[in-house]
């Protein structure tokens, strides 16, 4: 069961203020998109649209080609898992996950507890609902926990029994807004990795909000980044990480943060960082911004294309990777994080250089370029071919 989902020009305020700006994406049959982007941006409004649960201004929702703009909730499809989990507290984890079903299946009489066993011709109907929690709890591996309450459950454990609730119905579209913020950061790691195997067993559509960067990036087929109510760009992880379109995206994704530095390009393109030429060329003239991943940076040892002088002051072991917390003065962001291997800290310990000055560079094909605007440039002329820049993407796992 899955589906295509079109969102098509949504339009929606609260008051004066316009949450959503005609947003627009088109989602494939089976894929798992992530609305992602800092909080207030309008993620979960699209999301509560998506559902039913509030109306649009303007623009229409689709799915499997077909508008569901005038359909209440019930009716289109589609299931919803909160970031509060929304159970029901006085019922037991199997009424909880029953209750779509019985709310479809089961006539309103035969839904009264004593009553209902009394309607006749719904014990098929029962039997079919009990069967369909049996499965979906062995899906979710919570057989054990059918006949708690969710008070006597924990976290994590409430998360799979919200997920049992939403597939229990097999909706061809499953909406999920920040279902993992309440839980602890390893068990939050732990439920990524199930939520993709989930997605990948259901074959449904997932379209999943979040203010994480790092659960957009991990468990996605695609990213849409929103910032102040609108789409700036949907794309691949890896896509939107090699090549955003604007500085706002190069920042939001990736961590720790991608380092800016101000450059200037002189009438003849002439790239110059701190007043020293680079010897590239840009397609632009006057201010911009030159954006360097943590990864791309290293101590110079006189074949870097770009050099930014700077001072060492405070070294992050993580195991394998170690940050470098450098300061520097060529403008722009005035501190600046290098991801640097084990092997490169020993070098740089070997010349006893805390506190120092250091030069550090990087290949000219891996800067990424912003104009005054924040838009994308097109990167250095003359520069490394970006196969370079790819290798050392590849090489690192996002936002580890
Ligand atoms: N019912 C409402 N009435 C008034 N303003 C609202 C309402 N719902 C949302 N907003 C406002 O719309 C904006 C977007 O809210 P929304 O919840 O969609 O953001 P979000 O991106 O999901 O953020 P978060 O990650 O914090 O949940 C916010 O400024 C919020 O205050």
């Amino acid at each position: 069961m899955t589906a295509t989902v079109s969102i098509a020009s949504i339009e929606k305020s609260f008051g004066a203020a316009r949450t959503l700006k005609g947003v627009s994406v088109d989602i494939a049959a089976g894929e798992f998109l992530t609305l992602v982007g800092p909080s207030g941006c309008g993620k979960s409004t699209l999301l509560r649209i998506l559902a039913g649960l509030i109306p649009q201004d303007g623009g229409s929702i689709r799915i499997d080609g077909a508008p569901v703009d005038h359909l209440p909730p019930r009716a289109r499809d589609v299931s919803m898992v909160f970031q509060s989990y929304a159970l029901y507290p006085h019922m037991s984890v199997r009424e909880n996950i029953a209750t779509p079903l019985k709310v479809r299946r089961l006539s309103s009489a035969a839904r009264w507890p004593l009553v209902g066993r009394m309607v006749p011709g719904q014990s098929a109907a029962r039997a079919a609902i009990a069967e369909s929690v049996n499965q979906v709890a062995a899906q979710v591996e919570i057989e054990a926990l059918l006949d708690r309450r969710p008070a006597q459950l924990s976290g994590g454990q409430r998360q799979r029994v919200a997920l049992a609730r939403a597939m229990v119905r097999q909706p061809r579209v499953f909406l999920m807004d920040e279902p993992l913020s309440n839980l602890d950061a390893r068990l939050r790691v732990h439920m990524r990795g199930e939520l993709s195997e989930l997605h990948r067993r259901l074959g449904a559509t997932f379209i999943y909000v979040t203010h994480d960067q790092v659960e957009a990036m991990t468990m996605s087929s695609r990213v849409a980044l929103m910032m102040d109510g609108e789409i700036i760009q949907v794309a691949t992880p890896s896509d939107i990480y090699a090549n955003p379109v604007d500085v706002r995206v190069a920042r939001f994704i990736g961590s720790p943060e991608i380092n800016l530095v101000d450059a200037r390009a002189d009438t003849n393109g002439q790239v110059s960082i701190a007043g020293k030429a680079t010897g590239f060329r840009a397609e632009t003239v006057g201010a911009l911004t030159v954006g360097l991943r943590p990864e791309v940076l290293a101590i110079d040892d006189g074949s870097s294309e770009i050099v930014i002088d700077s001072r060492l002051q405070r070294i992050e072991r993580l195991g394998h990777d170690v940050l470098l917390h450098m300061r520097h003065d060529a403008g722009g962001k005035k501190n600046m994080t290098l991801r640097v291997s084990a092997a490169d800290l020993e070098k740089l310990q070997a010349n006893g250089r805390l506190n120092e000055n250091v030069a550090i560079g990087a290949r000219a094909g891996s800067a990424l370029l912003f104009g005054a605007d924040g838009k994308r440039l097109p990167g250095l002329q003359g520069a490394a071919p970006t196969e370079l820049m790819n290798f050392a993407m590849g090489r690192r796992a996002v936002g580890a």
